[in-house]
């Protein structure tokens, strides 16, 4: 299903895209993943400016996690002038979702290489086939999925005014950004919902209020 070759990641998602049940079969290959590295995982989601990037740096400093941001390793990889940067930055700058084998070849590269066996993983994962693939290429389910719930009005005010320089922080950009995260996001959270795996944070408050809230579900995890 895939054009792009990253080793047996490729033999793995093609695989769980196909027939998720073969993936089991699979193991050998899976648990080769991540060098034998046994680690914890918590997905942060929420929408474009619910304020993820802000909450995963106090996570970092407080409770010592590794932050893995997809969407900030996907922008390091169109810097570093790879062969798929210039890819990359045309879907990003159009609203939309990478690939899923580029993204979690990233994720997996970061995870071996962090010196930690505790990872938040940052905008990921963003849509089903995201999810499917990451969970039956890399096999571990998170611990929990923490969510940032924000209206969309706040979440566009917000990125409106985040000036990082960012391609895609502008208004036409942004709407985009947010009906993809309805279409294809949310249906992500709802999954793991049904699960009883959700951790839902109000973060239209102030950020710090927001940490408080954070912090109650760290803590209490610890
Ligand atoms: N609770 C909050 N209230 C108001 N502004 C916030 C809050 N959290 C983050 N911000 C600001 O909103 C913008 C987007 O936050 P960011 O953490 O980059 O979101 P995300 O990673 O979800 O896209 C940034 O400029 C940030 O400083
Ligand atoms: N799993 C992911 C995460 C991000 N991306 C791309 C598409 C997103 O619009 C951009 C930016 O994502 P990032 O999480 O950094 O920022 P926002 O939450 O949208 O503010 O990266 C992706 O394609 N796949």
């Amino acid at each position: 299903m895939f054009s792009l070759n990253h080793g047996g990641i490729l033999v793995a998602m093609s695989t769980a895209m196909d027939d998720p049940d073969v993936l089991t079969e699979k193991k050998d290959i899976n648990e080769n993943m991540l060098g034998g590295k046994k680690v914890k995982i918590i997905f942060v989601l929420g929408g474009p400016g619910s304020g993820k990037g802000t909450q995963c740096s106090n996570i970092v400093e407080h409770f010592g996690f590794i932050h893995l941001s997809a969407g900030e390793l996907l922008r390091a990889e169109i810097n570093s002038g790879s062969e798929n940067g210039t890819m990359i930055d045309t879907i990003i700058t159009e609203g939309k979702i990478v690939p899923s084998e580029i993204t979690i070849k990233l994720l997996q590269e970061a995870i071996i290489k962090g010196g930690n066996d505790k990872y938040i993983i940052d905008g990921f994962p963003r849509n089903e086939e995201n999810r499917v693939v990451f969970e039956s290429v890399i096999s571990i389910s998170p611990e929990f999925v923490l969510f940032f719930d924000c209206s969309e009005e706040e979440m566009e005010r917000r990125l409106l005014g985040r000036n990082q320089g960012r391609s895609d922080d502008n208004i036409e950009t942004i709407r985009k950004r947010l009906k993809v995260f309805v279409e294809s996001s949310l249906p992500v959270i709802e999954y793991y919902e049904s699960k009883g795996m959700v951790k839902k944070i109000d973060a239209t408050k102030p950020a710090p209020e927001v940490f408080e809230d954070v912090k109650a579900i760290f803590t209490h995890m610890a």
